[in-house]
Parts: structure tokens; C-alpha cells; sequence
């Protein structure tokens, strides 16, 4: 997986990433989410209100895991799709340099599998379930915004699917190591390939090293700078189909160039498994008055996932026909 230099892997970037402050006046702060969504499908957020010690004890007990010689941390595996995974990604043939623990975000089945990952099962436990917690209630607040921003009656529309007991949402923690080949100039490696995220919303925390990067509508990868003590939103895929198209998730993937080991924490928000995936009322409205995807569930969508590669455009396979009458209204955006 290692790529010579001088080429970068595409082209690449600066800008500035987009931040919000959560502890903006309200109707202000709904309207900058909406907006962050619709331009980039990613943003930073600051002022979040996630104790710096829940972060950093789910780190400090990843890291004891990650720092275990291969054949322990191999007990926790292979994740199939939940456990201990190193450089396979998904059961299609996607590899990266990476190591990683992928779990439910369900408490039951964190404490199931925590026996596996460490020597105190139930410190692990609650120090996991403690970062859930808290980095649910911040998803929450920001689809609460996105809801309230889209003019949406139902102020829970999203957060109550994620709040849900039999919410889909899963952890994963990357650890990605440095890179044992040295020589002349830049060595890029992928670590995590570009893909987008299947699920509703995605937060996302780093240790100090960077290597995230974002694909941009302009076709330039921008890579994110570090921020260990704020966190990183992306929208999902669902989301896009819930907004009709409004937002679009955003394509992503972390390289590795460097001499440091990086760690990264992600939670992605899903709903149940039978939940029905369709466009919220406020969005099917003139010029796209009829939903760009057909109805699925979130479990139908989520077995689709999995047949297909990392970096597969799954979306197209739920594309609608769209009725060409039912648009005449509004012939320049779809002719
Ligand atoms: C190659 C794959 C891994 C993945 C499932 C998939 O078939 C395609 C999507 C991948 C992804 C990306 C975001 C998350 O990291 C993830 C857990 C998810 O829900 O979809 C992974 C899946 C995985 O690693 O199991
Ligand atoms: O580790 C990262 O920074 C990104 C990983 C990622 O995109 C994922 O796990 O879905
Ligand atoms: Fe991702």
C-alpha cells in the first residue's frame, strides 16, 4: 500500500475547515450546520461539551490494548464484522495499513466482547460505554440543529433514531502505526481508503497526528488538521437520502506518512435496523418534490454495504426513476 513520491495521492489542497461553535445563538448555529452540510458534508466542532477525561481514558485503554502483541489482540478477532481487525477492511478484499476494534455501540454487546480486549473487562466496559454516551448526546444536538435549521416539525426527527435501544450506531477506534519503510523524499500509504460513511452522521476525534482527508465537489483532497481536544462531523450517507439529496456525504480517507502513530475514535450514528430510509417531509418539496431513492430500510441498505467494495458509490443502487412529468415544473435542474 505504500505509493512512491514525488506524486501526492491526487490533488491535494488548503483550505480552512469549516468550524461551528455549539455554543452559538440557536437559530444562528442551525442555520451554520444546515449550511456546513450542503457546501462540504463535514465540518469541526468546538465548544462540544465532552469532558476531556472520557476521551482520554477510552484512548489510554486502546492504546494498552493496541500496544499487546499480535496474538492477544488476535484473540479479540477477526472482526466479522465487530472485534479486532488489522490491515483487512470489510469482508470484499479492502486493505489498509491500519489495526483497528470495531464495536457495537450497544452496552450489552460491548460487555460481551470487552473480555476479549481486556485484562479489566469492566473498566473497559464503562470507559467505552462513557465515550458513547457522551459523543451520542453531541450527535444528537447537531441533528436536533440540522432538524430544527430544515424547518422540520418533528424536532426529533433524526436524534430519536439514534437514541433509539435498538439504534444501529457503532464505535470503531483506528490505530495506525508509523511506518516502518524510511528512504529518499515522501512516502504516502493509505491507511483507510476514500469512501463515505454508510450511516446517518459520523463524529470523529483524533489523537495530535494528522492524516484525515476530505474530497471536496471540486475534486481536491484537503487534509484536516489535527485537533485532539475537538471533534469532526461528517455526513453519512443516509443522511444524504434523508435530506433528498440537500446533503451530501462526504467522501473521506486517512493517510499515513508519517513517523507517529495515529489514533483516531468514531461513532457512527444509525438507526434501528428495520428503520425505513426516506427523504424527511420538508425536503421533497419544489423543484424535488419526489424522492431521489427508492424506500429502503437502514438494515437493507446496510447488507448492500457490505457486498461492495470500501469506495463503491452504494447510493447508486437506490436510486428512483424519477417521473419526468411530476418535474416539468422545474425543467433547467433535471433536463
Ligand atoms: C469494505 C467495507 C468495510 C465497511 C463495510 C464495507 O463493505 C463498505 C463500508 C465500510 C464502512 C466504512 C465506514 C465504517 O468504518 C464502517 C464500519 C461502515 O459502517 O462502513 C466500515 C465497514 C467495516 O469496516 O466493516
Ligand atoms: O481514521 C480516520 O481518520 C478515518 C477512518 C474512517 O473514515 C472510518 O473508519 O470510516
Ligand atoms: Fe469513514
Amino acid at each position: 500500500m505504500v505509493v512512491a513520491s514525488p506524486a501526492p495521492i491526487n490533488k491535494t489542497k488548503a483550505m480552512r475547515i469549516p468550524t461551528i461553535d455549539l455554543s452559538m445563538e440557536r437559530s444562528q448555529l442551525s442555520q451554520t450546520v444546515v449550511k456546513a452540510c450542503e457546501d462540504y458534508g463535514f465540518f469541526k466542532v468546538v465548544n462540544h461539551n465532552v469532558p476531556h477525561e472520557v476521551t482520554a481514558r477510552l484512548e489510554e485503554e486502546c492504546a494498552e490494548f493496541f500496544a499487546k502483541p499480535s496474538h492477544q489482540k488476535r484473540r479479540a478477532g477477526p472482526a466479522n464484522p465487530f472485534g479486532y481487525g488489522f490491515t483487512n477492511i470489510g469482508p470484499n478484499g479492502d486493505m489498509g495499513d491500519l489495526e483497528y476494534l470495531l464495536l457495537h455501540a450497544d452496552p450489552l454487546s460491548i460487555a460481551q466482547r470487552s473480555p476479549t480486549i481486556a485484562h479489566d473487562s469492566t473498566k473497559f466496559s464503562v470507559v467505552v460505554n462513557d465515550f458513547v454516551e457522551v459523543v451520542k448526546e453531541v450527535t444528537c444536538e447537531i441533528l436536533d440543529l440540522v432538524v430544527e435549521g430544515l424547518g422540520v416539525s418533528d424536532k426529533f426527527a433524526l436524534s430519536s433514531l439514534i437514541r433509539d435501544v435498538h439504534s444501529d450506531s457503532v464505535l470503531r477506534i483506528n490505530h495506525y502505526p508509523p511506518l516502518k519503510v524510511k528512504s529518499k523524499g515522501n512516502k504516502n500509504s493509505i491507511g483507510f481508503g476514500a469512501h463515505s460513511d454508510p450511516q446517518i452522521l459520523t463524529i470523529m476525534r483524533s489523537n495530535d497526528v494528522g492524516g484525515l482527508q476530505i474530497y471536496t465537489r471540486e475534486g481536491f483532497w484537503i487534509p484536516v488538521p489535527p485537533d485532539p481536544t475537538q471533534f469532526f462531523v461528517m455526513v453519512g450517507d443516509v443522511l444524504q437520502v434523508m435530506t433528498n439529496g440537500k446533503f451530501m456525504s462526504v467522501r473521506h480517507r486517512a493517510l499515513t506518512n508519517t513517523l507517529e502513530a495515529r489514533m483516531s475514535m468514531m461513532y457512527f450514528a444509525a438507526p434501528p435496523l428495520d428503520w425505513w430510509i426516506t427523504p424527511l417531509p420538508k425536503t421533497l418539496s419544489p423543484p424535488q418534490n419526489q424522492s431521489l431513492y427508492k424506500p429502503f430500510t437502514w438494515g437493507q441498505y446496510k447488507e448492500a454495504t457490505y457486498t461492495l467494495r470500501l469506495g463503491d458509490s452504494r447510493l447508486d443502487l437506490f436510486k428512483a426513476q424519477l417521473d419526468t412529468h411530476l418535474l416539468s415544473s422545474s425543467p433547467s435542474q433535471f433536463q
